[in-house]
């Protein structure tokens, strides 16, 4: 098995003023509580792909509703290395609960963006049955896949990434 990554907590500042943004009005020591709870993702069994991704708090999603939960989560790779999120079939199969961007992709050097590469997870419930998606803190919302990519022959992207969702469209 290739040891190509590292996960680790943003700082407690980041995940603060990410919070706050995305839940406005939770109090600074609510947001401590929160933080303290943060596990790192974790592969369920040795022969899992995927590293689950914990929710931080308990959610509830009524048929329709979405939710950006910023998680907490930074992630360290060599180059030539993405991770991908991806759904977790329990979540799915029994609610239909969907991530907003179908897959999310975690560049490498999303790490060293100002916002310490912390990453987002969005999801929706999408259920075509009228079923509330109740989710507890601890449990595994997405998982994420390290894989390997190449680049073309002739390729020379030269910008270096700040930040993510369309920061580098101009
Ligand atoms: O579900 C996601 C998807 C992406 N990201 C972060 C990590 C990623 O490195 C960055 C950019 O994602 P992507 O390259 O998919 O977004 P884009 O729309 O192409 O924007 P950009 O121009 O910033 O690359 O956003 C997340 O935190 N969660």
């Amino acid at each position: 098995m290739k040891k190509i990554a590292q996960f680790h907590k943003v700082s407690f500042g980041q995940f603060l003023e990410s919070w706050q943004d995305t839940f406005e009005g939770t109090s600074e020591d609510e947001v401590r509580q929160i933080f303290d709870g943060i596990e790192l993702p974790r592969r369920a069994t040795r022969g899992s792909a995927g590293y689950d991704f914990y929710s931080p708090v308990d959610f509830e999603l009524k048929p329709g509703e979405t939710i950006k939960i910023p998680t907490g989560i930074r992630v360290y790779m060599e180059q030539s290395w993405v991770l991908n999120l991806f759904p977790r079939s329990g979540l799915g199969f029994k609610f239909r609960l969907q991530m907003n961007n179908t897959v999310g992709i975690i560049d490498s050097d999303y790490f060293y963006s100002d916002n310490e590469g912390h990453i987002f997870v969005k999801l929706t419930n999408d259920s075509n049955e009228g079923k509330v998606v109740r989710v507890e803190a601890g449990t595994g919302i997405v998982q994420g896949i390290f894989m390997e990519y190449g680049v073309t022959i002739d390729d020379d992207a030269k910008e270096v990434r700040n930040g993510g969702f369309g920061s580098t469209t101009k």
